[in-house]
């Protein structure tokens, strides 16, 4: 496979966190419009390595090209800027501002500066437009004006979807997007990433096994900072060395 297949891609991805290796040559690709899961048990590295993509950790070594640019590197908000966009384990939402402004607010962080400053009519226009394309693709159109924090869990879970969605990223990463969620929460958040995942490339750490079964078609299994498979989710979930590393005594026990 050469990198052009690739929209985004991890070549020899190190961190080390003092004498501790997080992420140790860490190679994976990922194809436009794939739903892509990494997975692997708890400390196997997989939140170093999407704050690894995303900007908010510089790695200590390897390459991340994106449409075959060295990205390595990069500061957090040029990395949203050029359309990798992220949501965190945690929720991360402005609780007294209602659906649309928080949305509105995501959209202007991916706006350069000069459509910020120079053209405020325009870039106004735009970014309430962009908003409101966000929250009807996360489902939460009926909710535009309600205040975020008034909200269930399940719906602040999907406004942070929609935050991502503002900033009109090319690349959704999503950190545990099913973290917390009952039944019923979970089953429709699956629905919208299953529907994200025609259009968008996902890179989901995730979990909850069943969801990520539904919504992947690749996996990457990582394992005390190493990649230890990476390929179509049948071949994964086959392989020998998944199965006594991670899946072996039922999935369910991650
Ligand atoms: N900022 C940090 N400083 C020092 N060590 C860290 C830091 N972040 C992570 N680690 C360590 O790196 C290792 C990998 O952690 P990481 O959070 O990436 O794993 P994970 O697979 O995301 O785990 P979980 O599924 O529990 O979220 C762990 O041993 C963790 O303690």
């Amino acid at each position: 496979m050469t990198t052009s297949d690739f929209i985004l891609e991890t070549r020899d991805l190190t961190k080390v966190f003092g004498g501790l290796v997080a992420n140790s040559s860490v190679s994976i690709g990922f194809k436009e419009r794939q739903a892509h899961a990494v997975i692997g048990p708890n400390g196997a590295g997989k939140s170093t390595f999407v704050n690894l993509l995303t900007g908010h950790l510089p790695p200590s070594g390897g390459q991340i090209l994106f449409k075959g640019a060295n990205i390595a590197g990069l500061p957090a908000h040029k990395v949203t800027r050029l359309g990798i966009g992220r949501s965190y384990q945690k929720t991360n939402i402005f609780p007294s501002f209602t659906c649309f402004e928080n949305a509105r607010l995501a959209a202007q962080s991916r706006l350069p500066t000069s459509m910020r400053f120079l053209r405020p009519a325009l870039s106004y226009a735009e970014t309430n437009r962009k908003a409101n394309e966000a929250l009807e693709a996360a489902g939460l159109a009926a909710r535009a004006e309600r205040v975020a924090g008034t909200m269930s869990y399940g719906e602040q879970r999907q406004l942070e979807i929609a935050m991502v969605l503002a900033t009109a990223p090319e690349i959704l990463v999503l950190d545990e997007p099913l973290a917390g969620m009952g039944k019923e929460e979970s089953e429709k958040m699956v629905a919208l990433l299953r529907d994200l995942a025609r259009r968008y490339t996902l890179i989901l750490v995730e979990h909850d096994m069943d969801a990520v079964f539904a919504i992947a078609e690749v996996l990457s299994v990582m394992v005390n900072g190493t990649l230890l498979e990476s390929g179509p989710l049948e071949q994964v979930r086959a392989s020998k060395a998944v199965q006594d590393a991670y899946l072996g005594d039922g999935a369910e026990a991650y």
